[in-house]
């Protein structure tokens, strides 16, 4: 009972120290979060130093081969073109590591929901490009074994999930931090798991606050289309 009420504490505290940091309010959200749903200690994770970071969105033994081709392909264009790789962590926190000085790096209480998992292979592998000249994104994704919902296939849920990083990432870039405020998807085909999709999405048009964007999921040969989506991110206000 005294260790859990321990545990509780610290992690209160950990979860308000990150909420005071000039740079997170926007991505951590103010809402305070319920005891219940704290991490155990078994889940808190602590901050590694700079070259022990991993970024998620290097080529792993996981991935297939459609997957490597992939990552080689726009890997090369980003020599040639305004292609660039976007590093990818297991925490929104981590994403903002440069910003803190060696002294203060924070024990890191929370996990991005697609990054979630330290086993390669089982759930969300994929890595985005962004070309900033054209505001589009591409994602190559491997949906792993976790994400099933049909037998064999991928969960619809996980599949949105990926749409809103994809968009979010595209849209975090051309402007900035931003929520999702809504996204419409329709599902056209079902993607197998194990196999490997290429998500590509752009932003259509920017109104004030409001970045639209649409997304396609297709087939590594471009043949099968499994999914389109809108979205619509809302820019945070200055003050957020
Ligand atoms: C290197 C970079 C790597 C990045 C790695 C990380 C990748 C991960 C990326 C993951 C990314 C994942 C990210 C996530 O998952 S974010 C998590 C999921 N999203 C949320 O929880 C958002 C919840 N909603 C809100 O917080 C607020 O409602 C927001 C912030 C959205 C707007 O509240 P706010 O008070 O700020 O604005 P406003 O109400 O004055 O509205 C402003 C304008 O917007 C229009 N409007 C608003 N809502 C809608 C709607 N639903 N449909 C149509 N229109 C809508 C509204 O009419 C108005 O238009 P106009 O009157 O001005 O014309």
């Amino acid at each position: 009972m005294f260790r859990c009420s321990v545990r509780l504490i610290k992690g209160l505290t950990q979860i308000t120290w990150l909420q005071e940091q000039p740079v997170l309010p926007n991505l951590l959200y103010r809402r305070s979060v319920p005891a219940a749903y704290l991490p155990s200690r078994a889940l808190r994770v602590t901050w590694p130093c700079a070259e022990e970071v991993k970024d998620f969105s290097l080529t792993n033994p996981s991935w297939s081969p459609n997957m490597r081709n992939l990552y080689n392909k726009y890997m090369e264009l980003s020599q040639q073109e305004s292609w660039k790789r976007l590093p990818s962590y297991n925490a929104t926190a981590t994403h903002l590591i440069e910003q803190y000085p060696d002294s203060a790096k924070p024990q890191v209480t929370t996990r991005l929901f697609t990054r979630n998992l330290d086993v390669e292979d089982l759930g969300f592998e994929y890595v985005m490009f962004y070309n900033q000249a054209e505001q589009r994104t591409v994602c190559s994704f491997q949906a792993g074994p976790y994400l099933e919902s049909p037998i064999g296939f991928a969960h619809g849920g996980a599949i949105a999930a990926i749409v809103d990083t994809t968009s979010g990432a595209c849209t975090i870039c051309t402007v900035g931090k931003v929520k999702t405020a809504n996204l419409n998807i329709n599902y056209r085909s079902p993607i197998t798991l194990g196999s490997t999709v290429e998500v590509q999405c752009r932003v259509d048009k920017i109104e004030g606050r409001k970045i639209f964007l649409s997304t396609e999921i297709r087939s590594v040969n471009s043949q099968v289309l499994h999914a389109e989506a809108t979205a619509l991110f809302i820019q945070m206000k200055m003050s957020e």
